[in-house]
């Protein structure tokens, strides 16, 4: 295993990714946490989920050349942030993170040890999860349609080192235990 790689894990939203990653318990794995302008969920935690900020701060970071990568997604910002990268890159461990397709690309371009792990569900999943969540019609609507037109297409696939699928049918134990090998083995191991 070389040490130093990130392993991003990308796909539509309500696919699984959080509750993915937040069981994984490969050694030496390190969760870059991100930073975003969209309000906390329910459940979410500063500093555990994203660190929440707001946009006049998230643009003076920006400004600051703070971000590796940052990118829009339903009118709010996210960016990984250059230290958490670096930390990452130049030590002895992997690292997990969450982004959209544009965090993969930029990353990809910017690093060698990068590996894009799609998680992906079919829409009636997607849409069940999304139902689940106290948000409203215009963002379920929003997520969904940007599932269906753009995360489940042939371009944002083709970027993947390694494709799950974490449909309903599928225990979610699986995808983790999948997602796990791939960290530990590789993506030949799967
Ligand atoms: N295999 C599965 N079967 C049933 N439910 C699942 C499965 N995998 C995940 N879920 C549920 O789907 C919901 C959405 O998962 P999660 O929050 O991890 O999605 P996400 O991809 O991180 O979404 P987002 O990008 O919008 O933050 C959660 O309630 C989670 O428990
Ligand atoms: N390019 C980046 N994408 C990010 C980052 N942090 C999260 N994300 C992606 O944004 C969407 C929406 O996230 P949500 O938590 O509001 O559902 C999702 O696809 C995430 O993967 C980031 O720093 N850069």
């Amino acid at each position: 295993m070389v040490l130093g790689t990130i392993f991003v894990l990308y796909g539509p939203s309500a696919s699984g990714k959080t509750e993915i990653q937040r069981h994984l318990t490969t050694d030496h794995l390190f969760r870059i946490i991100t930073v975003t302008t969209r309000p906390p969920r329910e459940h979410e935690i500063h500093s555990i989920h994203y660190i929440f900020t707001d946009k006049k701060q998230f643009k003076q970071g920006v400004a600051d050349n703070q971000f590796v990568e940052w990118t829009q997604y339903n009118g709010e910002f996210y960016g990984t942030l250059k230290s958490s990268v670096e930390e990452i890159i130049t030590g002895d461990q992997n690292a997990v993170i969450i982004l959209d397709i544009a965090g993969v690309r930029a990353l990809k371009s910017l690093y060698n040890n990068v590996t894009a792990i799609f998680i992906g569900a079919d829409l009636e999943s997607l849409q069940r999860r999304l139902e689940n969540r106290n948000m409203s019609r215009k963002e379920l609507t929003e997520r969904l349609n940007k599932a269906k037109f753009e995360e489940l297409s042939e371009p944002y696939l083709n970027l993947a080192d390694a494709i799950v699928w974490n449909s309903d049918e599928t225990p979610l134990e699986q995808s983790i235990h999948r997602v796990q090998t791939i960290i530990s083995h590789g993506v030949s191991a799967e």
